[in-house]
């Protein structure tokens, strides 16, 4: 089998010099200097197809005995190091250049624009340098990412147990587990909703750079179905409602906190990303509307108990039932779907639109 010259194609910086060494599929890379020559075999596929390749170049300056190299399925790319910063008249010591040897016009400057080059590099470099200096750092970054990442944990932990425990009870009780999900799953429903809080607080002491008003319309919307209308009214506690709403909150949930506990690791899932900003599209109207069911169910519960009434002086009556607030409650409830909506639609959207997220 005889032994062949790739094409070898090469270009300058004033610190570097670039070959590419047009090669496909090369193995048994030997790469080496030795008295300022480069040494190079492989075996791979070449203008003269499967063969063994070598070629040695007498470089005109000194290099940096190391070299680096990086092999594609297509082409090993070498970069040497020169000993001095300087412009090279020429790549070889012999002033003919070897035949297998060519400019790489993809990466070709001209010593003046290569000046450029660097000169872009280097104020980059300081800019960045400044930015960097000019922001403080946070000293209690680690302690406020610890933090939020337990918080994300417990959340996820709390409302996972709550979606599988209701899905394996939906598989095997079927309909009938319905009417009793409040007392299967309330206390653990009453942990992570009161845990939530931590949710308006988080935004309003700057540990999370988002709108504390979209949070407190979540919390507070869920707190008022989960404790005024479910908590204290027992004849709320067995209908299939409650099923529905504890449903439809923790779906959002098992995808939202893990979502969350990635960012604090600085770590991005697409899938689950995608998830999280998508999936509420169809969840919140449907949550909102099973939460207004429960609200509109408790109404005629609330005229006959007079729970929560506001006493009137006897000359008006007796009391106005807390259903008329709940009526009130109903309208406030559409308009934070409509408010929460919206945030939500501009958070996906300023998500999918980030250089970050096209890039990746
Ligand atoms: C004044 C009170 C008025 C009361 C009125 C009452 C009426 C209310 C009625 C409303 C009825 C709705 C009831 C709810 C029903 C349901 O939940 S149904 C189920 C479906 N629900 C959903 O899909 C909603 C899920 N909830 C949310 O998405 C949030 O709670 C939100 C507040 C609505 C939006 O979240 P937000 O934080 O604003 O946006 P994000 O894009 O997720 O985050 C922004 C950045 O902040 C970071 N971050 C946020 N939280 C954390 C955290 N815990 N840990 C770490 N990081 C966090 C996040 O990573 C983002 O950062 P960047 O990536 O850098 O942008």
């Amino acid at each position: 089998m005889q032994t062949l010259t790739p094409h070898v194609y090469w270009a300058q910086r004033h610190g570097e010099i670039y070959l590419r060494v047009e090669l496909s599929d090369a193995k048994n890379l030997d790469i080496c200097m030795q008295d300022n020559s480069l040494h190079f075999k492989a075996r791979g596929h070449g203008a003269k197809g499967d063969n063994d390749y070598e070629f040695s170049l007498d470089l005109l300056e000194p290099v940096i005995p190391e070299v680096s190299h990086r092999s594609t399925q297509r082409l090993i790319n070498i970069t040497l190091r020169k000993q001095n910063e300087c412009w090279w008249d020429r790549l070889t010591l012999q002033e003919r250049k070897p035949l297998f040897l060519a400019p790489d016009f993809d990466r070709w400057l001209d010593e003046s624009d290569a000046e450029m080059e660097l000169h872009a590099k280097e104020e980059e470099k300081i800019n960045k340098v400044s930015i960097e200096s000019r922001v403080p750092k946070d000293p209690y970054l680690g302690l406020k990412k610890g933090y939020l990442f337990m918080y994300n944990l417990v959340q996820f932990l709390g409302f996972s147990w709550i979606f599988v425990n209701m899905t394996v009870r939906l598989f095997i009780l079927g309909q009938d587990s319905f009417y009793d999900t409040f007392h299967t799953i309330a206390d653990m429903m009453y942990f992570c909703q009161m845990v939530a809080v931590a949710e308006v607080i988080n935004p309003l002491v700057g540990l999370v750079k988002t709108g504390v008003f979209p949070a407190m319309i979540q919390v507070v919307g869920r707190n008022v179905v989960l404790f005024v209308i479910f908590g204290s009214l027992e004849a709320m506690q067995n209908k299939a409602v409650v099923f529905f709403v504890f449903y439809l909150w923790s779906t959002i949930e098992i995808f939202r906190y893990p979502f969350y506990m990635l960012a604090c690791i600085d770590t991005e899932w697409k899938l689950l990303t995608w998830v999280r900003y998508t999936i509420w599209i169809p969840l919140y109207p449907l949550g909102t509307l099973a939460e207004a069911v429960a609200v509109i169910q408790s109404m005629a519960i609330f005229d006959d108990n007079r729970m929560y009434s506001i006493p009137l002086p006897k000359a008006l009556g007796l009391s106005i039932s807390f259903s008329y607030t709940l009526k009130l409650y109903l309208a406030l409830m559409f308009l934070g779907l409509f408010i929460n909506f919206r945030h939500l639609f501009r958070q996906r959207r300023r998500r999918f639109r980030s250089r970050k997220w096209k890039m990746t």
